[in-house]
């Protein structure tokens, strides 16, 4: 981050041209300022969402908030779009309690406030309540081997919970074009080609109880990042205690290897379709 900052000062901003650069865009390379990120950052979401029709006036969308920084910088992006395109969209933030402490209680402090600095209605339900058992408990009994399948399996059947509780139309969620670069590369490496021609849709479910959809399909991590960081938007930044994910760290870090070599994978992943 200091880096890019440091080699953008100076200059003038390469699209505005008249206030300095504060930023070198990672997935332009180009040298902006901070009013120009934020704007061209938010106006490709807002493209993403009206090129693929995400939401239909009136809807009711919940946004589903760890207190990460994607998902922070969906809610808070996503209520500035739905007020300045008047796209009438019912906003709520939904957060899953998996039971886990010294981490998941940190993270929905964040949403909490969350709520109240953005206005929107927080639903939390937590893995205690829906099952009777949290991850603490789940750990406890099993150990850390596919404690993360459990738990994901879980998630998405509580996200689908929430869901239902509040009536919404539509989930999203922050996933962006890092993630689902990744899972690309793990689903080639697993050979496992339905779920390949899955993973790149920018709406899922829709014939399951809720669709959800990704706003940040195209969004690199490290513009979401600087977004955030610009932006001093509060989120919670600390890996899950039970998730040391060594398959899907390791096609992280090929993928950042080969865009070292300037092979511009992350690009293009995403945009793989079926
Ligand atoms: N506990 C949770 N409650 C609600 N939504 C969640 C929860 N965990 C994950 N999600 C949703 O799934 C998306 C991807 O989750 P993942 O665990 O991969 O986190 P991430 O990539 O670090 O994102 P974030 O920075 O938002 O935590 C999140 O952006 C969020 O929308």
């Amino acid at each position: 981050m200091a880096e890019n900052h440091k080699k953008a000062a100076g200059r003038l901003c390469y699209l505005c041209n008249q206030r300095r650069a504060a930023l070198k865009r990672p997935k332009t390379l180009e040298q902006i300022c901070r009013e120009c990120f934020y704007e061209v950052f938010e106006e490709e979401i807002h493209q993403v969402i009206v090129k693929n029709q995400l939401f239909k006036p009136g809807e009711r969308i919940a946004i589903g908030a760890s207190g990460g920084k994607d998902s922070t910088v969906l809610a808070y992006v996503l209520s500035e779009l739905n007020r300045r395109h008047n796209y009438g969209l019912d906003l709520f933030l939904l957060s899953v309690d998996e039971g886990i402490t010294g981490y998941r209680d940190d993270s929905l402090e964040t949403v909490k406030r969350n709520e109240i600095q953005y206005g929107l209605p927080l639903k939390i339900v937590s893995y205690k309540d829906l099952y009777g058992w949290t991850m603490d408990e789940i750990v406890k009994m099993i150990g850390l081997k596919n404690n993360c399948t459990f738990c994901g399996v879980f998630r998405r059947q509580a996200l689908d919970r929430g869901a239902a509780l509040l009536k919404v139309d539509k989930l999203v969620t922050g996933h962006n074009a890092d993630d689902i670069a990744e899972t690309v590369l793990l689903n080639i490496l697993r050979g496992d080609i339905a779920r390949l021609s899955r993973c790149t849709s920018i709406t899922t479910g829709e014939d399951g109880p809720i669709p959800r959809c990704k706003p940040f399909k195209y969004t690199y991590e490290k513009e979401i990042v600087m977004y955030a960081y610009f932006k001093r938007l509060d989120y919670f930044s600390t890996e899950c205690i039970y998730s040391p994910n060594a398959y899907r760290g390791f096609a992280r870090e090929f993928i950042k290897d080969l865009e070292r070599m300037r092979f511009t994978i992350l690009f293009i992943l995403p945009y793989q379709h079926h």
